[in-house]
């Protein structure tokens, strides 16, 4: 089942944040000492290699299959340096403390190693006095190899130093903050005098650089493309032909890269010296439609059409511009059509193109579950509240996705699955794009202490706890579909041998994709939640799972909520430090013990015939009376009507006493479990008119659709096609609500309604 996010309950991870507490604990004690061991500088570099040996500098990804299962954990939270390089003063490695940040220092050093990434950019580097020390370089991008982010040789400054403990017992500085490091070319004069070259290069002139920079971009080396553009931008005349040309090259790179702020300044700067500069007017709108912002888009374009009549990119991107505003006005979208887009992606990242939908919502004041978002008119079941694009999403779907244990030892929190690189992705967007930024800051970031400061020395300040702690709050566990063929997505998983290993490593047993959604994220959790979200492909819809008046706060929820209210609210309490205090807890919660652990213990039993799912008819037919009395026994443990309480817990033991009466050919008792089990939930039918029509909406959750499904077949082997046809109309609303979009719902269930003899319309 599809979940918010993991929860992983404390006591699922006991073991690892033992341990990790231990390391904690161990160099707690040391904090403020010299390192014990100063490395002999040849030995330590000797050994480094000898374990490296055989490796390229990069460790491989999931679907590489040889790599390594990264752990990353977090516990040394400092916050990032706000102030200016030119205020602080230079340490040399042997003035290090243990796991102290140096507030108002700074350490020049050289790499002297070819580095090596497991989940940080790990090197040796030496001082100005020939120190030697490991340096950890967390979170640059991803897409950059080990080697040109630190080559051998790179001279480059770590501003306010981490200097502590590693888990192997040795040292090391650690880089967490991207605005922390500086790296430093060959002509920086901050570069001490007997590190520079001994024999001076021939100076490079702007239109080297430019043709530099092109064939990195023509290799697809973006980031080292921006680079050049960059040097050749340094000595070149302010609006010279040459200066626009780098400008417009620069901003073509940021684009391929996804620094859509940088791109449209420099597109802004091209256009100050030439306002209708064709290349300019159309990158400048590429960035703007990137980012959403299609008002804009929509002006550069016309602009550019009125000098440029027969500019075709142009043309096609104005329309697709007219789409996107359609879309973000009324939310309607060919939502078909996008589905099978996300099906051809493959094991390749993607991403739709289309707007963001923000329906009836507003955020609002939710009391003490801090903000929330609320109704601003009523709404009806299955109503598009919300059809918002992922700020990043690392799906577990694409190969080279990373399968990584993440763990912070502050916060208590441990995640397995994409979290780690998540996190990291999340550094470099909010990095290069501040603007954007600005969205991401305001989520929820529990007890955390934030540092004042979005500057310094011109670069943005991104600090990595504060990222890690907002993305540990909001972050959603996806899928890209949320249906597959008929089932909910996740059933559909076949796990590589990294998930395999994390899956075995993290007691939950799962592992995921995971992203940030924005709007969403205001969305207060409710075990009987009056929304549902669902996934397709980077976009997170939210519908209405009942009508809601104007008003009313929406809710969604966090956790698996066909657990006893004992378990959701430890869920709730570890994972997103709150109480639940809805309606069915509140219920649940009144019960008495007794009651509770009857149900309980009536559930477990009667998951355990789970194990029969894949046995002979024969067996299974054996199994029918006994599940048939704990089926009776758990509906015996309600005593509020359904609508009040619904029988949420019968779920699972309901989809396996049908399976075993699939099996046994008895459709008729089938239909009658079904159609039991949707009133157990609070759905109320009636036919009106010759329709099935659901008077009341009942608890929705993905196995929702398999009773409708199967009371669906259960009539058509009845011979009933008649009623199995009402049934399924009445389905296509359930469908919709849970799958995001009525389309594809015969894409989803085609196959099982062909089986049965459903006509399809
Ligand atoms: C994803 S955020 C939701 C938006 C958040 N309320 C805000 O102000 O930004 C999750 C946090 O909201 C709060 N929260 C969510 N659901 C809650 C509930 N049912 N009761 C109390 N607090 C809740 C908790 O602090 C939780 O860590």
């Amino acid at each position: 089942m599809p979940r918010y996010d993991d929860p992983t309950p404390e006591d699922q991870w006991l073991y690892y944040f033992k341990r990790g507490e231990k390391i904690l604990k161990e160099a707690e004690a040391r904090k403020g000492q010299k390192r014990l061991n100063k490395p002999q500088r040849w030995q330590f570099i000797f050994e480094y290699n000898l374990k490296n040996r055989g490796t390229t500098g990069e460790v491989g990804s999931a679907g590489s299959g040889g790599r390594m299962v990264g752990i990353n954990i977090a516990y040394n939270e400092h916050p990032p340096c706000i102030v200016p390089f030119a205020t602080l003063e230079k340490k040399f490695i042997d003035d290090l403390r243990l796991e102290i940040a140096h507030r108002g220092s700074y350490i020049m050093l050289r790499a002297v190693v070819n580095p090596i990434k497991y989940v940080s950019v790990t090197t040796i580097a030496e001082d100005e006095s020939g120190e030697v020390e490991l340096v950890q370089i967390y979170n640059q991008d991803d897409r950059r190899s080990p080697a040109n982010v630190m080559p051998e040789g790179q001279v480059f400054i770590v501003k306010e130093p981490y200097f502590k403990t590693t888990s192997e017992g040795g040292t090391s500085i650690r880089v967490d903050h991207v605005s922390d490091i500086i790296f430093l070319d060959g002509e920086d004069e901050r570069i001490p005098e007997k590190w520079r070259p001994r024999i001076k290069l021939l100076a490079r002139g702007s239109l080297d650089w430019k043709d530099d920079g092109n064939r990195f971009y023509k290799g697809k080396q973006y980031f080292e493309a921006t680079q050049c553009y960059t040097k050749g931008l340094e000595t070149v005349e302010p609006g010279s032909a040459l200066d626009i040309v780098l400008l417009l090259n620069r901003a073509q790179a940021y684009l391929e890269l996804g620094y859509n702020e940088k791109a449209l300044a420099d597109a802004k700067k091209a256009l100050y010296y030439e306002p209708l500069n064709q290349k300019a007017l159309y990158r400048s709108a590429l960035a703007c439609y990137e980012d959403g912002d299609y008002e804009s888009t929509k002006t550069q374009l016309v602009k550019l059409l009125k000098e440029f009549p027969e500019n075709k990119d142009a043309k096609e991107k104005l329309l697709r511009t007219f789409r996107r505003l359609q879309e973000q006005r009324t939310g309607e979208y060919e939502f078909l059509k996008m589905r099978n887009e996300v099906k051809e992606w493959g094991d390749k990242r993607g991403k739709l193109d289309c707007a963001e939908y923000v329906g009836p919502v507003r955020i609002g004041d939710a009391g003490g579950k801090g903000r929330g978002l609320f109704t601003t008119r009523d709404v009806k079941f299955g109503d598009l509240l919300l059809c918002s694009k992922a700020f990043n999403v690392c799906h577990k779907e694409v190969a080279n996705a990373r399968i990584d244990i993440l763990f912070n030892l502050k916060a208590k929190k441990g995640q397995a699955g994409t979290h780690s690189q998540l996190v990291q992705e999340l550094i470099q967007v909010l990095y290069h794009n501040p603007k954007k930024a600005k969205g991401f800051y305001e989520l929820h970031s529990g007890d955390y202490q934030r540092v004042r400061g979005e500057m310094v020395d011109g670069l943005p300040v991104v600090d990595s706890h504060l990222v890690m702690r907002i993305m540990l709050k909001n972050s959603f566990g996806c899928q890209r579909l949320s249906f597959v063929d008929g089932r909910p997505g996740d059933l559909f998983e076949e796990k590589t041998e990294v998930e395999k290993m994390v899956t075995e490593m993290s007691p939950s047993g799962t592992t995921g994709g995971s992203g940030i959604w924005i709007m969403p994220s205001y969305i207060n959790h409710s075990c009987w939640p009056n929304s549902i979200r669902s996934f397709l492909g980077n976009l997170l819809i939210v519908r209405a799972a009942r009508d809601i008046p104007a008003g009313e706060e929406i809710t969604m929820t966090y956790i698996d909520n066909e657990s006893g209210v004992q378990e959701r609210q430890k869920a709730s309490y570890s994972g997103w430090d709150f109480s639940c205090e809805c309606t069915l807890c509140e219920i649940e919660a009144a019960e008495s013990q007794e009651v509770q652990s009857k149900r309980q213990s009536l559930v477990e039993k009667a998951l355990k015939f789970k194990v029969y799912l894949n046995q002979s008819v024969q067996k299974t037919n054996s199994r029918i009376a006994p599940m048939i009395t704990l089926i009776k026994g758990i509906e015996a443990t309600y005593s509020k009507p359904e609508f009040i309480h619904p029988r949420v817990r019968l779920l699972s033991p309901t989809n396996i006493l049908q399976t075993f009466l699939v099996r046994a050919q008895r459709p008729p008792d089938v239909f009658l479990l079904a159609r039991q089990a949707l009133n157990g939930l609070g759905f109320k039918f009636t036919t009106k008119g010759g329709k099935v029509v659901i008077e009341r909406y009942g608890y929705m959750s993905y196995p929702v659709m398999e009773l409708f499904m199967h009371a669906i077949t259960a009539e058509a082997m009845m011979g009933d096609l008649w009623t199995a046809t009402l049934w399924r109309n009445a389905a296509v609303d359930v469908y919709e609500v849970l799958a995001g979009e009525r389309e594809s719902f015969i894409n989803a269930f085609g196959g099982v309604l062909l089986e049965a003899g459903v006509p399809f319309d």
